[in-house]
């Protein structure tokens, strides 16, 4: 039942278990526990479900829409030492995943290794399948998409979850396709190594228990406008699935964090967990670059016409394709002499041992293959645009509150390229961008001065020209994650691999705020594994309290 507003019609019985957050990993899991028991879930925005802008984001996307929200990072790196970047998210029954460019892919089989690897037995890719699996119904390519390029590995699919994935249709703008894809192997020298299926994860510890003794009796909602103010209890566990932004602000709200920064604004800490809000990362769109066509390659020819607003054709060089022959070992080098002073210079925002420990575990997620730089392509009102995000950055920044006041945004700081590994990488993936758009059977599309017009560096502008241009225009990836990261609690983590928050009895996290590291190339898809997964051990839990 959705209620919106008046929540007088709720009663005054405990919930068996209370959401907080109404976004994505919420609703899966609620769709689960729902079944047998009691559910609240309370989210802030609106219910658009009938919204034409939510309902249809094939053609409809980066329509503003009552669920698009935005907040201001503080000041990151930029041209003149700091630049202003708005954040978009999703505030709306469904969150983020209302609004997003459903580009569905799944964690990397490397990058779930690397999560596991960190302290999360339980979570590497043989044991993750089955959740993304269990959430899944997959429509496989019909006949046409298949001639057009559309593949799958039917092994690695669900087929009666909750949540469909299916190609586009019509598939993909067809020249653009083809140019894109032969280009792209030539400026990333040879062949990309294109997944057949972006399900497939790219190819083919130490254990702690939460264990703790502060519980969750319940929430306070209130209302956003002002007004009453009113409690529920719960009667087994309180979800929190906020987000990666307003998570960890509830938590640090609550009590939880680190207790000396609680106190400096005045809450009185119930928990210390230094943790909560550390270990924010997210992946940065590097460019986003649109190119003016030439007048005989019209959009419609190059799109195969028709509304293909989203058509897009996605690659992801790893560090051999991205930065030549010795690409992997250079990275691998870079990464295992993260030094101590790096991490004194992110401010103590996570300790040296676990930058060095994610470090090193994203040096051996590039041994096995794991994608450096995604590049996409995609077409827009006039011209074709050519996105380079990098996927697994390794800069750290925060969410703080400031205030105790809960109407007012926490101050997030992602500190993007703050580390010399994400600048060089950011470097790399600028530079192939600037070779695309003079590289053939692509720049036949592009008008001749493309690169000049666009602003772009020239292919052969230093290191310190393109990492000039690269800090005055990327932005935010739109894949936020880690605020109250998976971790061992020792290297900073905030929930164990069963995702109870450290030091308490009943406090689960499910949302991309758990994730450690930036190993999913785009979240959703992940994200409702992880949905699967919390579910199951929220009701295993029921299920060992009834045999006790
Ligand atoms: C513009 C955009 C494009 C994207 N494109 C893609 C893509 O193509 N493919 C992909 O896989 N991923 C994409 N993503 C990322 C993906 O959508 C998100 O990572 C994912 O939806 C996050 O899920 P979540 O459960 O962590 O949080 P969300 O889905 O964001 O849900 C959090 C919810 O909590 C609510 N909330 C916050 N505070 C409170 C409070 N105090 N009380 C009650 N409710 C509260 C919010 O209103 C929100 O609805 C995109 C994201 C954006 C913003």
């Amino acid at each position: 039942t959705v209620i919106t507003d008046d929540t007088s019609d709720l009663g005054t019985a405990p919930f068996e278990y209370i959401i907080v957050g109404g976004g994505t990993t919420a609703l899966a899991v609620a769709n689960r526990l729902a079944v047998n028991h009691s559910v609240l879930v309370v989210e802030r925005g609106p219910d658009l479900v009938n919204d034409e802008v939510i309902n249809d984001p094939f053609t409809k996307f980066g329509t503003p829409s009552p669920c698009h929200f935005q907040i201001d990072l503080a000041p990151q790196m930029g041209f003149n030492g700091s630049r202003m970047i708005p954040m978009t998210y999703g505030s709306c029954l469904g969150g983020s995943s209302s609004i997003n460019t459903m580009i569905g892919s799944r964690p990397t089989f490397a990058g779930m290794s690397a999560i596991e690897a960190l302290g999360n037995p339980g979570w590497g890719w043989n044991d993750f399948l089955p959740y993304m699996q269990k959430s899944e119904t997959f429509h496989p390519p019909n006949p046409t998409q298949h001639a057009e390029g559309a593949d799958f590995i039917a092994v690695v699919h669900g087929f009666d979850g909750p949540v469909g994935v299916s190609f586009a249709q019509p598939l993909i703008a067809p020249t653009l396709q083809n140019a894109a894809k032969n280009t792209t192997n030539t400026v990333f020298e040879g062949e990309v190594a294109l997944s057949p299926d972006m399900g497939d994860g790219f190819s083919g510890g130490h254990y702690s228990r939460a264990g703790g003794n502060v519980t969750a009796t319940g929430i306070l909602i209130e209302p956003t406008g002002g007004g009453t103010t009113s409690t529920f209890n719960v009667s087994r566990e309180v979800v929190l699935s906020a987000g990666t932004i307003y998570s960890p602000a509830i938590l640090q709200r609550s009590g939880i964090g680190n207790t000396t920064f609680l106190r400096s604004i005045g809450i009185e800490s119930v928990l210390d967990l230094p943790g909560v809000g550390a270990n924010f990362q997210d992946q940065i769109l590097l460019t986003n670059v649109s190119f003016s066509l030439t007048p005989s390659a019209n959009i419609t020819n190059v799109t195969g016409g028709g509304e293909v607003l989203l058509a897009v054709v996605v690659a992801h060089p790893t560090a051999t394709d991205s930065l030549g022959s010795n690409g992997t070992s250079a990275m691998d080098k870079m990464l295992r002499n993260i030094s101590a002073e790096h991490a004194l210079s992110t401010n103590g925002i996570v300790t040296s041992e676990t930058l060095t420990t994610q470090a090193a575990l994203i040096a051996d997620a590039y041994q096995i293959d794991h994608p450096l730089i995604e590049i996409f392509y995609t077409p827009g009102p006039t011209g074709i645009n050519v996105w380079a995000q990098s996927v697994l950055p390794l800069s750290r920044g925060t969410i703080r509150i400031n205030t105790t006041d809960p109407s007012v945004d926490p101050i997030a700081d992602a500190q993007y390229l703050t580390t010399e590994v994400d600048m060089v990488v950011a470097i790399a993936a600028a530079r192939r961008v600037s070779s695309i758009a003079v590289t053939p059977p692509f720049s036949d599309l592009l008008i001749e001065n493309a690169l000049a017009e666009a602003g772009v560096p020239q292919v052969g502008a230093t290191d310190e020209e393109v990492g000039q241009w690269v800090l005055s225009t990327y932005t935010p990836g739109t894949h936020p994650i880690g605020s109250n990261s998976m971790m061992p609690r020792e290297l900073g983590g905030v929930v164990s691999p069963e995702l109870l928050v450290y030091g308490t009895t009943n406090l689960r996290i499910a949302d991309a705020s758990v994730i450690p590291l930036s190993v999913f190339p785009h979240t959703t898809l992940g994200l409702y594994g992880v949905a699967e997964k919390a579910a199951e051990m929220i009701l295993q839990a029921v299920a060992a309290e009834s045999e006790e």
